[in-house]
């Protein structure tokens, strides 16, 4: 575990002032594009999953990313949480800030069986705006969020206090 993160964390670049003066943005497209860092991250994910999972649920865009193959590797669906106006069909919607700005997400609330066991993955926990606004779009789908996997925490913005009470993981924390 302890060689994991070294190794993913020599990936991840730190750029300043990103998007924004003061932010300084992870960017973890060195390890998507590393195939075997790639892949031991969706791996790790999918061993710490909590128990079964029926439905994965990744947030756009990076969310997509790494939620998708975990969702395959773990034999569940895959649902996404899109910004506004990119789904087609009736939506659940919310919105959220997060540590650059604000948005609004949206799921198609038929995509989640009732009572089905939620995993949400995403690349950054950050402020927790965009995972506490997914969990309360999934609960009101009718999911149950078992829990939620991240590539990385950034304990210095406290999204985790967001998500009081939930088995929350992260590999990497700054
Ligand atoms: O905890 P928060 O403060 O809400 O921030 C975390 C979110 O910010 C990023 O997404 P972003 O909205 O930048 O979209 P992208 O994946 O399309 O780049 C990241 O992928 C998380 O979803
Ligand atoms: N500092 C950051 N780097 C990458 N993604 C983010 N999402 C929210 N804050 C972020």
């Amino acid at each position: 575990m302890t060689d994991l993160r070294t190794e993913i964390a020599a990936l991840v670049h730190d750029v300043p002032d990103h998007p924004r003066p003061g932010v300084t943005f992870k960017d973890i497209t060195p390890v998507l594009a590393d195939a075997a860092a790639f892949a031991r991250v969706v791996d790790h994910m999918v061993q710490a999953a909590p128990g079964p999972v029926d439905v994965v649920v990744g947030m756009e865009a990076r969310g997509f990313i790494l939620g998708a193959p975990v969702a395959v590797a773990l034999g569940a669906g895959f649902v996404p949480v899109r910004k506004e106006g990119k789904l087609p069909r009736a939506t659940l919607s919310g919105s959220y800030d997060l540590e650059y700005g604000s948005a609004v997400l949206e799921v198609h609330p038929d995509t989640v069986p009732d009572g089905a066991r939620v995993l949400v993955v995403d690349d950054v926990l950050a402020t927790g705006g965009t995972a506490a606004a997914t969990v309360e779009l999934l609960e009101q789908a009718g999911g149950q969020v078992v829990g939620l996997s991240f590539l990385m925490e950034l304990d210095f913005l406290h999204g985790r206090s967001r998500l009081e009470g939930r088995d929350v993981q992260a590999l990497l924390r700054y």
